[in-house]
């Protein structure tokens, strides 16, 4: 006979008491490892050690648990566990809401300190300065393409990217009523506008367009005028208290903005190898026919991957360019070694943003 609700749910319950216990085991550890690393002044947080818990994790479930639901446990628990260590603090477009904010939280779990910024510069700004150890910035939407802001911050800042996270970016129109009637104003940052324009033009033609800081600077407006409505997440619109007017009003189903996450070279030190990672590389070549070609042959030669190759103008007035490149692999492989030392010699300038585990 099958068992009982009642009887199932009090082996839940047994269940939940077992990994009570264990999760707690985990932390005291956790706190053992913290001791240790204050001890030789090493950093708390290592991405390439949570990438390859997750993955060895992934990899020996029997299931029924999926992949990316163990992904989300685990990072929640290994947050909790460093949280122990030592308390992180993250900087990122706020205020609270932004799908900044939640690229953070998909990246380091919800035991972190936030540390809310106006700007994309002031998130470099505090991640180089030490009132953030950490920084989370938009570098490309699948949509309307890379955010030219954060790779022009890119160029002069000394931050390192330690890592990186695709969110799904869900649009919603959000106002104090419920209904599309009377949006006189319809409010978001200049990247959310372009990503709905198609919905905007079919169901608010009339409505003016104003480009703010923030999609959720956005929904704190329209809180204060009825006409006013604003482009966020459900979430920022729980935060201002807003009805959905509309859901999901993005125009691509698929929209997914890829973040950057940041810091000072000293907080993380040497990225070590996770076994699945990523160069992003900053470079530019002499203004001669065939450069741009030649900076591929290495990579050919080597054997090295490409996943991205953007271009941004130098601003010196010679039609010259800088190149963002993602490499996959990581320098301690031999053949990326030698791709990189190849690289560097055909460049006029070459500088290495950073080491890190792809994201899935
Ligand atoms: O292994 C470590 O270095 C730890 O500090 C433990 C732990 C974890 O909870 O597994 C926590 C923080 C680090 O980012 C990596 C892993």
């Amino acid at each position: 006979m099958t068992q009982t609700l009642l009887q199932l749910r009090q082996q839940i319950d047994s269940v939940d008491q077992q990994l009570l216990m264990l999760l707690n085991q985990r932390a005291t550890l956790a706190n053992e490892v913290g001791d240790i690393k204050r001890h030789e002044g090493s950093p708390v947080f290592r991405p390439e050690r949570e990438a390859q818990v997750i993955h060895s994790l992934q990899a020996a479930s029997p299931g029924p648990l999926k992949g990316d639901s163990i992904a989300h446990i685990w990072r929640e628990v290994m947050s909790a566990c460093r949280a122990l260590e030592a308390p992180q603090r993250v900087a990122y477009l706020g205020p609270a809401g932004t799908f900044s904010e939640q690229a953070a939280v998909q990246f380091f779990g919800s035991s972190i300190e936030h540390v809310p910024c106006a700007s994309f510069d002031e998130v470099f700004r505090a991640a180089t300065s030490g009132t953030a150890q950490f920084g989370v910035v938009p570098v490309e939407n699948n949509t309307e393409g890379v955010v030219t802001r954060t790779l022009d911050l890119f160029l002069n800042s000394p931050v390192h990217v330690i890592g990186e996270i695709s969110l799904l970016v869900r649009h919603n129109l959000l106002r104090l009523s419920p209904t599309l009637e009377g949006v006189d104003v319809v409010l978001a940052h200049a990247q959310a506008l372009a990503q709905c324009q198609g919905w905007l033009a079919t169901h608010l033609p009339n409505a003016e367009r104003r480009a703010v800081s923030s999609n959720a600077e956005g929904a704190r407006l329209a809180a204060g005028n009825p006409a006013w409505a604003a482009i966020a997440s459900e979430r920022a619109g729980a935060e201002f208290g807003l009805h959905l007017g509309a859901h999901a009003i993005q125009d691509d189903a698929f929209n997914r903005t890829r973040f950057a996450v940041i810091c000072l070279p000293q907080v993380l030190g040497a990225p070590e190898a996770s076994g699945k990672d990523c160069i992003s590389l900053i470079v530019s070549v002499p203004n001669r026919p065939g450069a741009v070609h030649d900076i591929l042959v290495p990579l050919k030669t080597h054997g090295v991957s490409m996943t991205r190759f953007e271009s941004r103008p130098a601003r010196s007035g010679q039609w010259e360019y800088f190149f963002y490149i993602d490499l996959q692999g990581h320098p301690s492989q031999p053949h990326v070694a030698a791709a990189l030392k190849d690289l560097q010699q055909l460049c006029a300038f070459y500088k290495v943003l950073g080491t890190y585990p792809a994201s899935d």
